[in-house]
């Protein structure tokens, strides 16, 4: 039945009058088949029939056949806009609507007949239709949503997956689906999604739509079961499951290697195979020996495999030395796999050359045999008989030398450059095209084995989607996603390996700890509130203007005095506790710097407090918010060890930096700028590099640990931290207790 349509249900625009607003119902449509909505659904509960077709034929001339066009509920509509000539492809009918065979019999066999059912009766009756009465069904609801007050239950993913496995009917999720659904719904097997307020109600239906249909896009080669079956009769994935061939050598530590390929291939969906062309002896900080078994064991290994087995790609990586690839070499001009991609894995992090000249030379005359080389930096150069490139332009113009000398298509990669984004490009001097792929670089030590992984990823991908294009932009936003991921796993005290994983965890219900930068930045929205009632304390907008009284400026000082003396004792407290060298060396230093500073501040600014305790003009006593604050990081540190005692100690350096850095640079009126402010020397303190670059490094520590802590310990880091973000508040609102204190709690 779904090959006699030629219409692709991915994407469904159910309209929704109320929620396309004033700018109307047509130019949301118009916008949202721009943007990729392949079926417009015109839903109107109110509209009276003459209505109806009217909409149906503005609708029909917005479309203009870019996109299908269906009525739901009303079978009369469709029959009656047909008759005056208006294209109309269908309808789409509830259990409670018209029957679906009479609309069958009305429009006859072209037309698209759609059918809701969300319960097994339902599909059990749609099975007893004759074939080819219903086109697809509406399966939903996934989610509550107020779009349809009315709906019934919510299946969620998991129930919409059971009831699409158990019909041979192309099934489209609907009911509370967001782009962000679109890759886990068509693993559980959806052809397409349907959606109102997702799109009528964005501000901007185009781009609402092209994400829906870029992650439906993206997403292709996951689905459950190898594909579901499309209304267009889209060509599924080659035979499902690609079996894919890694012919690489071990890494014993998992990172790299074999054991990275196979990890990668079952990541993105292959059946992954390994035969081994060396055994190392590695882990993440380096390798320290290589046994080569013989050619011979190799070349058994792969005729073996392909006697049985049909191999869809094969992905090539570490071949020691000239005999054994020029078996592999020999073994891809008999076998000819479909895909051939090749790590030339020649250079080593260090630079050193990991081939000897014959090898090299034989690694050559290998790679016009592979569809792909993704050699790294250092790795192009040598191909392509230069210095190693310093520059994105002289890595695509490398690349170009490469893929012409080696008829080649050529991934260049632009990881090992310095720069803030990493970028790659498929190059391919025969078709004269290159393919630019940019993304932020990800800052993470967790990079072992990212070459050998991205390369059998593509092997992969490139089997089950058919093009390079869409291979190299879903291995790459996998890999990136494993990069982020990959600290979270703490394996080996060197480069880590990343998280082959991670988005299938998280995607199955799996903790998947956040990245050290998601926990910085959740962190520092969870302090939002507390950082925006500082902002607004009189003590501070004073100090920033220079109009706060000395003697409030002074007592703020006396303050700090006692703080930083106690608080350099709770950094000295982590120091002790730290669990390695350059954390305990970084919190001792901290407490250095804080006594430092409370002695500086005695020094140069309390004149009404230095000398003995009764000679002094006021005496001092730290105030009840000093005394909690202090209270607070000694406790953190004795209940919760050193994980809770470093998040309680950082909002001082973080809220400092930030408030100090804004006073500083006029982040709070052009008055702090000002040399004549009475306070302009201290506030210059704030802006030191040094401050900042401890704060950094501060951020850094304690993000580190709550990404690698269990939840549990992470939910009371957080606790700790933002109960010391409101010990900041009541901090700076003491010296002058006119101030009121309003935290959400
Ligand atoms: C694609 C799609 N699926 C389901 C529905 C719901 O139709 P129905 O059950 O007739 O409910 P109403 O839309 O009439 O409230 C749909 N419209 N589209
Ligand atoms: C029209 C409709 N039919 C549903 C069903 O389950 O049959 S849910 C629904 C509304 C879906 O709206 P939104 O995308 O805004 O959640
Ligand atoms: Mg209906």
């Amino acid at each position: 039945m779904s090959s006699r349509h030629p219409f692709d249900l991915s994407l469904t625009l159910v309209t929704d009058a109320a929620l396309c607003g004033e700018r109307g119902v047509a130019a949301v449509v118009a916008e949202a088949v721009a943007g990729g909505a392949t079926i417009v659904q015109l839903r109107d509960k109110l509209a009276s029939t003459e209505q109806l077709l009217e909409q149906v034929a503005e609708l029909a001339g917005v479309i203009d056949g870019r996109a299908a066009l269906v009525v739901n509920d009303r079978l009369d509509v469709v029959v009656a806009a047909r008759e005056r000539g208006i294209r109309v492809d269908g309808v789409h009918l509830g259990q409670s609507d018209a029957a679906v065979l009479a609309a069958r019999d009305a429009l006859g066999p072209d037309a698209i007949v759609g059918l809701t059912a969300n319960t097994r009766a339902h599909l059990d009756a749609v099975a007893r239709l004759p074939r080819g009465t219903v086109d697809y069904l509406g399966v939903g609801v996934i989610r509550p949503t107020s779009t349809k007050p009315d709906h019934p239950p919510a299946l969620g993913v998991d129930g919409f997956a059971v009831l699409a496995a158990a019909t041979d009917v192309p099934c489209v999720a609907i009911g509370g689906v967001g782009a962000a659904d679109v890759p886990e719904l068509r693993r559980a097997g959806a052809a397409g999604v349907a959606v109102v307020s997702a799109i009528c109600a964005a501000p901007d239906p185009r781009a609402a739509a092209a994400e829906f249909a870029a992650r439906w896009a993206a997403s292709a080669g996951i689905e459950a079961d190898g594909g579901s079956p499309t209304a267009s009769g889209a060509p599924r994935p080659a035979g499902g499951v690609p079996r894919v061939l890694s012919i690489a050598g071990s890494d014993p530590s998992g990172g790299a290697g074999i054991q990275a390929d196979l990890k990668s291939i079952a990541a993105v969906g292959g059946y992954g195979m390994a035969a081994i062309t060396a055994l190392t002896a590695q882990n993440t900080r380096g390798v320290r020996g290589v046994h080569v078994p013989p050619a011979t064991f190799l070349a058994d290994q792969l005729d073996t495999i392909a006697d049985d087995i049909e191999v869809d790609a094969v992905k090539i990586g570490m071949l020691a030395n000239a005999e054994v690839i020029d078996t592999v070499a020999a073994w891809l001009r008999r076998i000819r796999p479909p895909v051939v991609v090749l790590d030339p894995v020649m250079v080593a992090t260090s630079g050193d050359r990991l081939l000897d000249p014959d090898a090299e030379r034989a690694l050559r005359d290998l790679l016009p045999l592979a569809d792909l080389v993704t050699p790294n930096v250092a790795e192009l150069a040598v191909l392509a008989d230069a210095e190693p490139a310093t520059t994105w332009a002289g890595v695509i113009a490398q690349a170009e030398t490469v893929s012409a000398g080696f008829g080649v298509r050529v991934l260049a990669k632009g990881g090992h450059l310095d720069g803030a984004t990493a970028p790659d490009a498929l190059v391919d001097a025969a078709a004269a095209t290159i393919v630019e792929f940019d993304g932020e670089r990800i800052a993470t030590t967790a990079t072992h084995g990212t070459g050998c992984s991205l390369s059998s990823a593509l092997a992969t991908l490139r089997a089950s989607l058919g093009a390079w294009e869409p291979a190299v932009a879903e291995a790459r936003r996998w890999l990136r996603e494993s990069l982020r991921h990959g600290e979270s796993l703490a394996v080996g005290g060197g480069h880590g390996p990343v998280h082959h994983f991670a988005g299938l965890w998280s995607r199955g219900g799996l903790a998947t700890a956040p990245t050290p930068a998601e926990v910085e930045a959740e962190w520092w929205a969870e302090i939002a509130d507390v950082r925006r009632a500082i902002d607004e304390l009189p003590f501070i907008r004073a100090l920033a203007d220079g109009s706060l009284p000395r003697t409030a400026f002074e007592e703020y000082l006396a303050q700090d005095a006692h703080y930083l003396r106690v608080y350099s004792r709770t950094l000295a407290e982590a120091s002790r506790l730290a669990p390695d060298a350059p954390a305990q060396a970084f919190w001792a230093a901290g407490a250095q710097r804080c006594l430092d500073g409370e002695l500086a501040l005695h020094r140069d600014r309390l004149h009404d407090l230095r000398g003995p305790r009764d000679q002094r003009a006021r005496p001092f006593e730290p105030n009840a918010a000093n005394t909690a604050y202090l209270d607070h990081l000694v406790a953190s540190g004795s209940r919760g060890g050193y994980a809770e005692l470093i998040a309680a100690v950082l909002p001082c350096y973080w809220i400092y930096d930030d408030l100090g850095r804004r006073l500083v640079t006029g982040g709070f009126g052009p008055e702090a700028l000002s040399p004549e402010h009475p306070y302009a020397d201290w506030l210059a303190m704030y802006g030191e590099p040094a401050f900042e670059l401890a704060t950094r490094q501060a951020i850094d520590t304690v993000a580190a640990v709550a990404s690698r802590a269990t939840p549990a310990v992470r939910a009371r880091m957080l606790r700790a931290f933002r109960r010391s973000a409101e010990h900041e508040l009541a901090f700076f609102a003491a010296p002058w207790p006119a101030d009121r204190i309003e935290v959400d709690a």
